[in-house]
């Protein structure tokens, strides 16, 4: 049960780290080495998904890195397209800091059925793109305009109806490969105002901003293409989160 593991940690302080894979960036020897990173402890949770997934082999892969861990493995679908059976939940994203009726609500009718087929849990998902400074993948393909960077109370309120239409998780995200990540202001406001276990992801490319995120009062930290591009720093940035911050 991955909502009230998260919501242990979160109340005993721990904070935990995601690592994003992108199925069209994967090969087995890569799967291979995360899944010994996972098992030693550096990782909480896989997230699997993208804005775009084009890569036949997705679900094979997705099957190859359940055979080399067991760590949970949460989709993270940019699509109806990218269900899996295999997988350990879904983060099912309603995107509450647009205007786009498919992504709030339209595409979850289409795939409703489906998933209760599939036995995959879901994990109800308050999502808010914020501004991470240059378009991101997730802003083109959404059409949808980000939470600007500088509005916390536009984020906390945004996060504070998504508690209140019975959400239970909110997912701030700068957008993968941001410039920026979310600034701890925001991160704050929306501790400050949501009762609810706190992801928060986009542009996370060292143990410092890692550490602001986490004092800020994220509870999971995403973090994909800083590890795509490197993997080195994963047991540092491992060692900062897991040793939890004080709120
Ligand atoms: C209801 C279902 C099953 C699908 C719709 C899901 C929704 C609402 C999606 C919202 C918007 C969206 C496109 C989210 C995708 C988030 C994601 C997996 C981002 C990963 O990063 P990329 O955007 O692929 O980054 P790169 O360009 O770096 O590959
Ligand atoms: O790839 P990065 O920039 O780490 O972003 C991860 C994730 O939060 C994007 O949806
Ligand atoms: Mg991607």
């Amino acid at each position: 049960m991955i909502l009230p593991a998260l919501s242990r940690a979160r109340h005993a302080g721990r904070k935990l780290l995601a690592v994003l894979i992108d199925p069209d960036k994967v090969n087995r020897q890569k799967l291979e080495q995360l899944g010994q990173y996972a098992d030693a402890g550096c990782i909480d949770y896989f997230l699997w998904g993208g804005s775009l997934v084009n890569e036949p082999q997705s679900a094979h892969y997705l099957r190859y890195l359940k055979t080399h861990t067991d760590v949970p493995v949460l989709l993270f679908p940019g699509s109806v397209y990218q269900l899996d059976e295999h997988a350990d939940a879904v983060l099912l994203l309603s995107l509450i800091s647009g205007r786009n009726p498919e992504l709030l609500i339209g595409h979850h009718v289409t795939v409703a059925g489906r998933i209760k087929q599939m036995g995959l849990s879901t994990i109800p998902t308050g999502y808010l793109l914020i501004d991470g400074g240059r378009p991101t993948s997730v802003s083109y393909m959404s059409n949808t305009t980000p939470i600007p960077a500088d509005k916390p109370a536009i984020a906390a309120a945004t996060a504070l109806a998504g508690e209140q239409l019975g959400l239970q998780l909110i997912y701030l995200d700068a957008g993968s490969g941001a410039v920026h990540p979310v600034a701890a202001d925001m991160i704050r406001a929306v501790r400050e105002e949501v009762d609810l276990p706190l992801v928060v992801g986009g542009g996370i490319r060292s143990v410092e901003q890692a550490r602001k995120a986490l004092s800020a009062g994220a509870d999971l930290l995403v973090v994909g293409n800083g590890l795509e591009r490197d993997v080195q720093w994963l047991p540092d940035l491992a060692e900062v989160v897991h040793a939890g911050v004080r709120v």
